[in-house]
């Protein structure tokens, strides 16, 4: 007997906007798909084709350059974790994940600190940009604003499925959101070596708003020990809820388990993926949900490898330094556990 396989939900944001006749429909649907997969498809979402392209072309632009070009700006040099990583050197949950990327955030000067300030204020600082592709610097701030965009119109949206004013989560990112960019390559490799693009995993922020070019690996958790495949659908995101927007609804929302799996060798796969967080200052709400709804939270599971915290920057450092010990060595030692001292048996 042939099966069709699960596939992830086409949202459309069009039917969202006020005045909309399927505006109330929209809302149940958003909400019922952010609980039970926390993944969609995301059409009508108003991101120019052109500038999709246009930052999907600059990116294998960017990953064709001399490697010594790529390494003029890797990670490694910045205290701010933003910059260029070859494959191997990122980890989900200890164990390696197998692509080369860029990762970029708020462009800001960074901040002097005193002893005793919050350890979040060393994530704040400046990118790093190649000299060698000059045209990517104007091209990735245009599309953090363009994404940041589409990002808080979700956030409202979310807002309201859950019953709140459209700009109940203003106060934790108005004054300066932070956002994570990062463009992904996924080099092919042979199935006999791992197969672990990047591991399974939940996003941290609000919402992840991803964009896929043509080669698919994408695999959300299907919720029954299986994988839910999101190959790429072009004029779409895969829009994902994050653990915040879990944390503030009490589990109402699922930031889901997701992966990416190697293309095989000879190939590879492009993506960018924002993530968009809330101000690192900020301390995550807990939303007063309607009757209906506080009846069906289920509470936020709390992972002991990977504690969730209320406080945001908190949240980040802690990922941040967990995802990349090599600049944690190298900028943030006073920040890392002491090995513990053997206890006699
Ligand atoms: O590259 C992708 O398709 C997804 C990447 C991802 O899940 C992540 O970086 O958090
Ligand atoms: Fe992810």
């Amino acid at each position: 007997m042939s099966q069709t396989n699960p596939t992830l939900p086409v949202l459309d944001l069009s039917r969202f906007a006020a005045g909309h006749p399927e505006r109330a429909a929209a809302l149940d649907e958003l909400r019922s798909v952010a609980r039970s997969v926390g993944f969609f498809y995301l059409e009508g979402h108003g991101i120019p084709q052109d500038e999709i392209d246009g930052i999907l072309s600059l990116s294998r632009r960017f990953f064709a350059l001399p490697e010594d070009d790529k390494l003029a700006i890797e990670m490694r040099k910045s205290p701010h974790f933003r910059g260029y990583n070859r494959a191997g050197l990122e980890y989900t949950r200890g164990t390696q994940d197998w692509r080369e990327q860029v990762d970029f955030g708020p462009e800001r000067q960074s901040l002097n600190i005193a002893s005793g300030d919050a350890p979040w204020k060393r994530l704040v600082g400046p990118n790093q940009f190649p000299d060698a592709l000059p045209e990517l610097k104007p091209a990735i701030l245009g599309y953090i604003e363009a994404v940041t965009g589409l990002g808080i119109r979700l956030i409202e949206i979310f807002s309201e499925a859950l019953g709140q004013k459209p700009d109940v989560f203003g106060p934790i990112y108005r004054d300066g959101p932070n956002q994570l960019l990062k463009i992904i390559r996924y080099p092919g490799r042979d199935k006999t070596e791992s197969d672990q693009g990047v591991g399974a995993h939940k996003d941290g922020g609000f919402v992840t708003i991803l964009l896929q070019d043509v080669v698919g690996g994408l695999q959300v958790d299907d919720g029954k020990g299986g994988w839910i495949d999101a190959p790429p659908k072009r004029g779409t995101f895969v829009i994902n809820v994050g653990e915040l927007l879990e944390l503030a609804s009490n589990g109402y929302l699922l930031a889901n388990i997701h992966r990416v799996v190697t293309p095989p060798a000879g190939g590879d796969r492009l993506s960018v993926a924002f993530f968009l967080g809330a101000n690192l200052a900020s301390t995550i709400p807990v939303l007063d949900l309607p009757p209906q709804l506080a009846a069906e939270v289920r509470g936020v599971t709390q992972d002991p490898q990977n504690p969730l915290f209320h406080e945001v920057g908190r949240n980040v450092l802690k990922s941040r330094l967990r995802s990349h010990p090599d600049v944690a060595a190298a900028h943030h030692a006073d920040l890392l556990e002491q090995p513990k001292a053997a206890v006699p048996a």
